[in-house]
Formats: structure tokens, C-alpha cells, sequence
């Protein structure tokens, strides 16, 4: 049972169409109902066209053509924030703008110098976008959606395209930046791996229309979760799940 006044994220989707430039009607998400623990990270796994990215833009309100509905955490803030593929930062603004912008006026001012730090861009705030790799922008929309304090953390594959081992120092950065300022997290990925290593539950979807499949509880604590760890969890997950993930 939830301890009084925390509440998940809950998810009640009962159907998400869309139509197509053939005017067919194209079935998305059907039943996809699921809950999100608060304060807990979880990844949204299935295969690729299956609707993740459609769910996150319901739940972030971006979407309201769809019948259900749901409900955010409720934190001390009822802000949402989240992080794209694309890190979209504004190229005329240094990395410290582009972050203190995403704040209300009256905390545009606050201290920000731990988040810069934990990120590793303490030496890039007064660099403009432009100046920075594409593994630094994503640390600096990281950065952006962490000052915020949101009460709930969308991730929309923010990792994609990266070379390997930037994704990974990426993907421990990201865990380091989240246990010092925990918020709910929703993370969609394709990739596995990258779920086992992060989440501490992966909602696992069935091709569209979209449903839950199952869901994979992570009970090995972060620091654990070793190459050796992570084979032997992928070998778990596909006695559970014998899917092409
Ligand atoms: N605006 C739209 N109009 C018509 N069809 C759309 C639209 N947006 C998404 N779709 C279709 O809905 C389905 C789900 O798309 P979505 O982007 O949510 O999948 P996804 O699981 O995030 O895929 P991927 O893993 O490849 O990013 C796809 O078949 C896609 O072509």
C-alpha cells in the first residue's frame, strides 16, 4: 500500500488512434494501463513504431486526442520535465541561460553550482551550443530538466545516437544527477541494456497497439549491476520475456 499522500503515476490508456495520410485509421495503444511508484525510475521497453514515444506525449500533455486517462505523481512541485533525443537548446544562450530559463523568475538566481558539478559542466556554463559535443548538450539537457525539481521526468531515448562509451558515462552521470535529486522517472528505450542498467522496473510493451506484456522488477542495487550482472540479467529477462529486444 502507498504511504498517505504519495501517489504513482498511473496510467489508463484505453485507446490512442491515429490517421493516417490515407485517411486508414491506425490503432496505437489499446488497454495500456500501469503504475509508476513515486520516486521510483522506470523504462518503458517494446519494439520500435510500438507507441512509447506517443504514450510520453500524452502524459506529457502534448497529446489529448485519446481515450483513458491518467494521473501524475504529486510532489512537492507539480512540475514535468523532460529530455528528447534532440537536447533542443537555444544556440544563442550559454549552457547556465539555457538552464536557469527552464526556472520560474524567482528561482532563476539559485545556487546551481552542485548540478553543474555532478554533470561534469562546471567548466561549460558560459559555453554557447554550438561549442559543445553532442554528449555535453545532452548533459546540459540533462542539467536543465534536473533544476527544475520536477515532480515527474520523462526521457525520451536521450542517449540515441551516442557512441558507446559516451552513452554509458552518460547513462551513470544520469543516475548520479537522479539519486542526489530523486524524482519520479519514465524512461522509453529500445535498448535493453540500457533499461537493466537504469531502471528500477521495465514496463515491457507488446507491438502496437500497444499494451503491457509485463513488467521486469530490478532488485540488484545500481552499484551491483556489473557486465557480468547485466548478462546474466538479460538472460533472466528473456526466459521471461522470449522477445527481440
Ligand atoms: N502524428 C502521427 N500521425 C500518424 N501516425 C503517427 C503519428 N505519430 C506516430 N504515428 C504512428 O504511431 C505509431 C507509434 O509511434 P511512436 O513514435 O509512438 O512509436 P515508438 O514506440 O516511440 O517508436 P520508436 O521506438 O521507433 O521511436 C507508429 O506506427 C507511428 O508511425
Amino acid at each position: 500500500m502507498q504511504p498517505a499522500g504519495v501517489a504513482p503515476l498511473k496510467v489508463d490508456i484505453a485507446e490512442k488512434t491515429f490517421r493516417s495520410a490515407e485517411g486508414v485509421m491506425i490503432d496505437v495503444l489499446r488497454g495500456l494501463s500501469f503504475e509508476v511508484r513515486q520516486g521510483e525510475f522506470a523504462c518503458l521497453l517494446g519494439p520500435s513504431g510500438c507507441g512509447k514515444t506517443t504514450t510520453l506525449r500524452i502524459l506529457m500533455g502534448l497529446d489529448r486526442d485519446f481515450s483513458g486517462r491518467y494521473q501524475l505523481p504529486e510532489g512537492s512541485s507539480k512540475r514535468i520535465a523532460a529530455v528528447f533525443q534532440e537536447p533542443v537548446l537555444l544556440p544563442w544562450r550559454t549552457v547556465e541561460q539555457n538552464v536557469r530559463l527552464a526556472l520560474s523568475p524567482r528561482f532563476r538566481g539559485k545556487d546551481l553550482d552542485s548540478l553543474f558539478e555532478i554533470l561534469g559542466l562546471s567548466a561549460m556554463r558560459s559555453f554557447y551550443p554550438s561549442e559543445l559535443s553532442l554528449g555535453l548538450a545532452r548533459r546540459a539537457a540533462l542539467a536543465r530538466a534536473f533544476a527544475t525539481e520536477p515532480s515527474v521526468l520523462f526521457l525520451d531515448e536521450p542517449f540515441a545516437s551516442l557512441d558507446e562509451r559516451t552513452a554509458d558515462r552518460l547513462r551513470r552521470l544520469l543516475i548520479s544527477v537522479w539519486a542526489a535529486r530523486p524524482t519520479t522517472v519514465l524512461m522509453v528505450t529500445h535498448n535493453l541494456r540500457e533499461a537493466l542498467l537504469l531502471a528500477d522496473r521495465i514496463i515491457v510493451l507488446t507491438p502496437s497497439p500497444a499494451q503491457v506484456l509485463g513488467v521486469f522488477d530490478l532488485r540488484l542495487s545500481r552499484e551491483f549491476r556489473d557486465t557480468q550482472a547485466l548478462d546474466d540479467l538479460i538472460l533472466d529477462f528473456h526466459k521471461r520475456f522470449p522477445i527481440p529486444v
